[in-house]
């Protein structure tokens, strides 16, 4: 865990020219979402958050493409890849557990998985801000995916969490991953598992890292809430969507600030 986020914060502790080497733009205009920089511009006047970041696909292994990861610092791939291969076997031993609870079969969460079922990682890095009080590190979101797991370089109080209108502060350790329910299981679970809405604020004084796993689904794959958990007092919420239309959605309700999972409530 140490070492994934040693060699990110060294990433981006690299000169702006180093990190662009690996820029989102292709030919400094075309976005794509592997790779360095902020978010694609999706609606007029949009406000970015006070980060710098990379994303990356880091699985499955055969459409991983290697150019579009840093070379820098020399370590980064070999210890990013060793951390994505650990973190697969979290994903399913907490997989199995959410099922467990609620009495489906062991293998129902991490059988949706197919082969071509993307993660991706996004590795977030944000500078002591001058004016906290104008801007978040990251604006109000859910995560996508099935789960995401956080890690975090320091315990700086930056994670908030909403709960009935309030934001929490979410307590996070360094060493400690934070698993995040996302949006695919509060469909797939019918709304018992919560995908919650989170956000960063931005701090004067210290820097911080974090970097995200998301584990997500295959595009042509279509979801909805599980059977065995759906009766005549227990109607499906959410209806029945495939993961392209939902992905279709998702970065332009981002840039806004809304959530494309409540288009998805029946
Ligand atoms: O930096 C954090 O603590 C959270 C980042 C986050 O929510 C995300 O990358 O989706
Ligand atoms: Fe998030």
């Amino acid at each position: 865990m140490d070492d994934v986020m040693n060699a990110s914060k060294e990433f981006f502790h690299q000169p702006l020219e180093e990190k662009q080497k690996c820029s989102n733009l292709v030919d400094g205009k075309h976005f794509q979402v592997e790779g360095y920089g902020n978010d694609q511009i999706k609606i007029q006047n949009q406000t970015l958050d006070w980060s710098d970041r990379l994303h990356l696909r880091v699985g499955p292994e055969k459409e991983i493409n290697l150019a579009n990861w840093p070379k820098q610092p020399e370590s980064f791939r070999d210890v990013l890849q060793e951390y994505t291969s650990r973190s697969k076997r979290m994903k399913h031993i907490i997989l199995g557990a959410m099922a467990r609870l609620l009495e489906l079969d062991e293998e129902y969460f991490i059988s949706q998985f197919s082969e071509r079922a993307p993660t991706t990682v996004r590795i977030n890095h944000y500078v002591p801000c001058p004016r906290p009080d104008l801007v978040l590190g990251f604006k109000a979101h859910s995560d996508d995916g099935v789960l995401a797991t956080l890690l975090v370089d320091n315990d700086v109080a930056a994670l908030q969490v909403l709960r009935d209108g309030v934001w929490y502060d979410v307590p996070t350790n360094p060493r400690t991953l934070l698993v995040n329910v996302g949006d695919f299981m509060e469909i797939m679970s019918n709304g018992i598992f919560k995908s919650p809405v989170h956000r960063v604020v931005a701090n004067a004084e210290t820097e911080r890292s974090s970097l995200a796993m998301f584990y997500g689904l295959d595009t042509e794959k279509e979801i909805g809430p599980a059977a065995h958990l759906l009766h005549e007092n227990q109607p499906a919420r959410y209806r029945k969507v495939k993961i392209k239309d939902y992905m279709a959605g998702f970065y332009e309700h981002f840039a806004r600030g809304t959530r494309v999972l409540d288009t998805m409530k029946t």
